[in-house]
């Protein structure tokens, strides 16, 4: 299945027709420059191209009031004046005789998404829309928006197709106030929105912006706000926040349909958002978020005012619903002082409503936050004026190509092993390198000497990614390891699942890093790169396991930037299927992919299932799962907690920092 692509020039004829400084950054080339950056790079003509169409009366009441509707209704009639004169009336937007037909095009855009998701027409998609949506409100139209595109695509969603759990990413750097005005007493949609706040001192500076807004009545627990009280936030920040609150939640909420307000404004160079996290970012923000809802993603453009890094993130972005191999995210230092406040506040208000979360660290200290919301309060003062004068242009690298390899996934199985469709066999000897064939030592040395071929050409980007049957895994991730070529930057993750000794001197000088997932305590080898994370109830229970990926495998893996990962799936490890393609999906995030995967000849059933998600499909959605055994989130916290003086991505609270 492919994905949905939705744009019309149409929404680019609107524009600000008076003087407002507020609102001069909203123009229509925002639209024309990401829509050209897709053809520009082969992207769009990749993408089955969805017509718009008009949102209806009734669905656009699916959230605005009638007399909202029919006060828009009369702005292409307005002269100028009139129009000017009916904008006062709302903050931070504007109005033009042709908005309210854009605005129903963005809505309707927004639906068209819905429609090709939810009929399975297409996997996932995106809508770039304008005006963009979630700031409006029930009777008001807000901060460059007049219609609540995604709220109308939620309530839509829920109404024609039964969709009973959404979840709304909002990526944009602006709060959403809309969106969690819509929802915030429905537990059906759990809002998820991070945002420039500085201590309710950045637009538009709402108390219920803050992290304490965490919904009302049945919705308390269903919204969820980051505040950044800092700018100048980076990747590190924004990933800490995904593997330490969103995906955790998301992955409890198990939802069946996900919406994203996509503003780029949260992207570096963006002159409201101030943050310095670059393009590539995006890439992995849409992935993983792909393997929820059985990958039914819809992406709806909101801001973005700097032409340059939005192009770059749509593309990203784009790219990235496209299924092709992420960017590596080089030298992610770790979430900064005032974001690991930010987390630590968010974890602790949401500890009672989130079984994932039972363990979360109490609020930090008072005093912290509130003596710098008195900086903040000083620097909002003096920033006005340096604001006005200090653009300066912030400079970043454009983001790497994204190639994908002439094969994405490869296999060596035993020859009464039918190869998946899509996966290509490792050929016979000729393919072989000789010199690995003679210097392998094993009866299985055939099948070990094309093990290492693979991941030879895995290394030439031949190949992206692999999976062999070999009947000791233990013996292939030696000599995988020992065969690599010895180059310094030559950095493996080896993921195991299960138990089974690990040789020790696998983790040698810091070329590899193991992290392996088991039911019975291994004597800890108490080195930096050999984390056994020990599961009571072992790899079969499925919470505390997905628990030790979000808090322990992913942070690590980013931090680490292997340039390839080896999942092992040692004997008899007892994992159910659904979680080993959930983390055959997640670990796609490093090593642009290379992933090669290990398993013993007897687990032949799970070839199938591990190719789909090697060769681009989404995991199948975890059932709506038990919370998690206390025993086994204490180990993973503890283990963090130990880990975290080494591994950065790690931290959860602000106290540990020095
Ligand atoms: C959903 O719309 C996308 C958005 O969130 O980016 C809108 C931001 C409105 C920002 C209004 N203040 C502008 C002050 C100018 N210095
Ligand atoms: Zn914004």
């Amino acid at each position: 299945m492919g994905t949905a692509l939705i744009y019309d020039e149409e929404m680019t004829k609107y524009k600000l027709l008076w003087v407002d400084p507020a609102c001069k950054i909203e123009t229509p080339e925002r639209l024309t420059v990401s829509y050209e950056a897709l053809v520009r790079n082969a992207l769009a003509e990749r993408c089955i191209s969805v017509p718009v169409r008009e949102a209806t009366n009734s669905e656009i009441l699916l959230v605005h009031s009638e007399e909202y509707l029919e006060a828009v209704k009369k702005t292409p009639y307005m002269t100028l004046e009139d129009l000017k004169e009916f904008t006062l009336q709302y903050g931070d937007v504007y109005f033009h005789p042709n908005i309210y037909h854009c605005a129903k095009l963005a809505a309707g855009s927004a639906l068209q998404l819905v429609d090709c998701v939810m009929t399975e027409r297409v996997r996932n998609g995106m809508a770039l829309v304008r005006p963009p949506g979630h700031h409006s409100q029930h009777s008001a139209a807000n901060g460059f928006c007049v219609f609540n595109n995604v709220a109308i695509a939620t309530r839509y969603a829920k109404q024609k197709y039964g969709v009973k759990r959404v979840l709304i990413v909002d990526w944009d750097i602006h709060h959403g106030q809309g969106v969690q005005y819509c929802f915030e007493d429905d537990p059906s949609v759990l809002y998820f929105s991070w945002h420039r706040y500085e201590h309710q001192t950045f637009w538009p500076q709402l108390r219920e912006s803050d992290y304490d807004s965490v919904g009302k009545e049945k919705g308390a627990g269903f919204n969820i706000n980051v505040p950044w009280n800092q700018v100048g936030m980076e990747s590190s920040d924004y990933l800490s926040v995904f593997c330490h609150v969103l995906l955790p939640v998301a992955y409890e909420f198990c939802p069946d349909l996900v919406l994203v307000c996509a503003g780029f404004d949260s992207a570096i160079g963006d002159p409201e958002g101030k943050m310095c996290a670059t393009p590539e970012i995006f890439a992995h923000l849409t992935h993983l978020l792909m393997n929820l809802a059985g990958g039914k993603l819809c992406v709806v453009l909101e801001g973005g005012y700097n032409l340059t890094s939005l192009a770059q993130s749509v593309c990203q972005t784009v790219q990235t619903l496209l299924g092709d191999p992420l960017p590596r995210l080089a030298n992610l230092s770790g979430p900064c002082r005032s974001a690991l406040e930010s987390l630590q506040c968010v974890r602790s208000a949401h500890r009672q409503y989130w079984s994932c979360l039972k363990h979360a660290a109490s609020l930090p200290p008072a005093d912290i936050s509130t003596k710098r919301i008195k900086l903040a309060e000083e620097e909002a003062k003096t920033e006005v004026g340096e604001e006005e004068k200090s653009t300066e242009e912030k400079v970043w690298p454009e983001p790497p190509k994204r190639f994908s390899p002439p094969v994405r996934c490869a296999s060596v199985l035993p020859d009464d092993v039918t190869r998946p469709d899509g996966c290509k066999r490792l050929g016979a000897d000729q393919d072989v390198n000789p010199l690995t064939a003679s210097k392998l030592k094993d009866d299985d040395c055939d099948t070990l000497s094309r093990v290492i071929t693979l991941v030879e050409k895995m290394e030439q980007n031949e190949i992206c990614s692999g999976l062999a049957l070999v009947c000791d895994v233990t013996v292939a991730m030696t000599q995988v390891v020992q065969h690599l070529t010895p180059d310094p930057v030559n950095r493996v993750l080896i993921v195991c699942v299960g138990n089974g000794k690990v040789p020790s001197h696998i983790t040698r000088d810091g070329k590899t890093l193991v992290v392996q997932i088991n039911s019975e305590e291994t004597e800890d080898q108490n080195s930096k790169y050999y984390i056994p994370v020990f599961l009571k109830k072992g790899c079969s229970d499925t919470s505390g396991f997905m628990h030790a990926v979000f808090g322990l495998i992913l942070p690590l893996g980013y931090e680490y930037d292997p340039n390839l990962v080896l999942l092992v799936r040692m004997p008899d490890s007892g994992v159910c299927d659904a979680v080993w393609q959930q983390l055959t999906g997640l670990l796609q995030s490093f090593a642009k992919g290379h992933t090669l995967v290990l398993m013993q000849e007897n687990e032949k059933a799970f070839v199938g299932p591990t190719t789909s998600v090697l060769l681009g499909d989404p995991a199948p959605p975890l059932e709506n799962r038990q919370a998690p055994n206390t025993e086994d989130l204490n180990v993973v916290e503890r283990l963090r907690d130990r880990l975290q003086v080494n591994w950065n991505l790690l931290q959860t609270t602000s106290e540990c920092t020095g």
